[in-house]
């Protein structure tokens, strides 16, 4: 394996930065454009540049996405805050879903690593910019990401979403 889908977040510091230090690090197949969005989950805070992507790495187990996601936040120099949930951050890198090589997808409920991403299909940050690079996008078990953003809460807050361009053009 394996395939994944990745969502990445900064809303701290140079977010062009920390977006373009992860994408090298993570070397995707496919990246999106950069979205400028309104916090999600905790609104006093600053807004968010957030991007999709997808990579491919046939030797490396979701797991290993995880720990190389966690290498990428350490590297921009995030610190965590336990007390402040959805708060604030120099990058985040969710893994959205995953695939075996056979393109069975991967579902996994530990507290460590959860697949699909629990909270992914409420995010418009991460369908948006996703359903950009794969219209036929789908959450294992939960759908077509084109059918999702048709729910009226996803359509409202998809229409705040400002696409920016991609990473090299996003001042
Ligand atoms: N699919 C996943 N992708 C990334 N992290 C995950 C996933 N499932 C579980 N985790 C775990 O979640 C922990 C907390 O991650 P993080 O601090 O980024 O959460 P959060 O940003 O507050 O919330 P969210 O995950 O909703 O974005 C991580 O240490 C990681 O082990
Ligand atoms: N717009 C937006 N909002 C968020 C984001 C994010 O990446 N983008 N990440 C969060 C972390 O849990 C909380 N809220």
């Amino acid at each position: 394996m394996t395939t994944v889908v990745l969502s990445l977040g900064a809303n701290l510091g140079d977010r062009r930065a920390a977006l373009t230090a992860a994408v090298a690090s993570l070397k995707p197949v496919k990246v999106s454009d950069v979205y400028e969005t309104p916090p999600w989950g905790d609104d006093d805070q600053p807004t968010y540049y957030n991007i999709a992507m997808i990579a491919h790495d046939p030797d490396r187990t979701a797991t290993d996405w995880l720990e190389l996601a966690n290498d990428c936040e350490r590297a921009a120099g995030r610190v965590r805050d336990p007390a402040r949930r959805f708060g604030p951050r120099v990058l985040d890198v969710d893994i959205i879903a995953a695939w075996q090589e056979s393109g069975e997808p991967i579902f996994c409920g530990s507290e460590k690593l959860t697949l699909p991403h629990p909270r992914a299909h409420h995010r418009a940050f991460v369908l948006v910019p996703w359903l950009s690079i794969d219209p036929e996008a789908a959450i294992p078990g939960r759908g077509r990401v084109r059918d999702l953003l048709r729910d009226p809460n996803l359509a409202a807050d998809a229409r705040t979403l400002r696409r920016l361009g991609g990473l090299e053009y996003v001042g």
